[in-house]
């Protein structure tokens, strides 16, 4: 199925993906999925439990080969596993915490070879805790040095998968003021996977919403709460339109 979304980035499309089937072995879960992400812009992948939303990021990642379609990369098709991919400019950040819990903050940022500074400048929360070990860090904390090391690198595009997991708001609202920011200042480009519909729509430019492994509906952020919690209702599954 096809849906348009408007485009509502900087430049042109920074990463694509046309007709793509993911999954695992030969089982697909996410099918004939389109889905664009330009420089400056943040696109919301919103969905249900199971709606196939993490696998298509580890798709376009690089961590899953896809099953059919093509994915696109400043308009040539995009292969190879994902540290060439990061090379290329492409940041993620898993649903998983991936910060090295053994570290201190600061060797866990010089791991991103992004530096230092820039993340304390996005998160100067980090600053006086360069030198504590990552795994006493709060969840909110550890999440703030997962998302300042991939931003500091300034990837052209950064797909990010639930950063708000098991948060509290403030400081999912912390997170995702630092993502708008940087977005603002860097031109990056951002794919974010969210259950939380609201809190999505309220940070990104549009969004794409999916089912059961296809994308459903698409649209501009601004004003499209209305139509995911109808879609929802329509499944008879409002409890992630909150
Ligand atoms: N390693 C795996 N092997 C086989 N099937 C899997 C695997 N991982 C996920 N799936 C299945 O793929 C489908 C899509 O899962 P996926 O994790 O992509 O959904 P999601 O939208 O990200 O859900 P959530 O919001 O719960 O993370 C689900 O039916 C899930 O059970």
């Amino acid at each position: 199925m096809t849906v348009l979304a408007p485009e509502t980035g900087t430049g042109s499309v920074a990463l694509s993906a046309r007709g793509l089937v993911a999954g695992y072995g030969d089982l697909a879960v996410v099918r004939d999925l389109d889905v664009s992400v330009s420089p400056g812009e943040i696109v919301a992948l919103l969905g249900p439990n199971g709606a196939g939303k993490s696998t298509t990021l580890l798709t376009l990642a690089g961590q899953l080969p896809p099953i059919a379609g093509e994915i696109t990369w400043l308009g040539t098709p995009l292969t190879g596993a994902l540290h060439r991919r990061a090379r290329a400019g492409l940041g993620f950040v898993p649903e998983e915490r991936s910060v090295i819990m053994s570290m201190s903050v600061r060797d866990n940022l010089l791991l991103g070879s992004g530096g230092i500074e820039p993340a304390v400048e996005l998160f100067p929360e980090l600053g006086k805790l360069l030198d504590r070990r990552a795994g006493l860090l709060s969840g909110g904390e550890q999440q703030m040095l997962t998302l300042a090391r991939a931003l500091a690198r300034r990837p052209r595009v950064l797909l990010a998968d639930e950063l708000s997991l098991g948060l509290a708001p403030i400081i999912v609202d912390r997170l995702f003021a630092a993502l708008r920011d940087a977005v603002g200042e860097f031109g990056i480009g951002v794919l974010l996977v969210e259950q939380q519909a609201r809190r999505a729509l309220d940070v990104s430019d549009r969004w794409y919403l999916m089912r059961r492994g296809e994308v459903v509906a698409a649209g501009a952020s601004d004003g499209g709460l209305e139509e995911i919690q109808r879609l929802y209702l329509a499944d008879h599954d409002e409890s992630v339109a909150s």
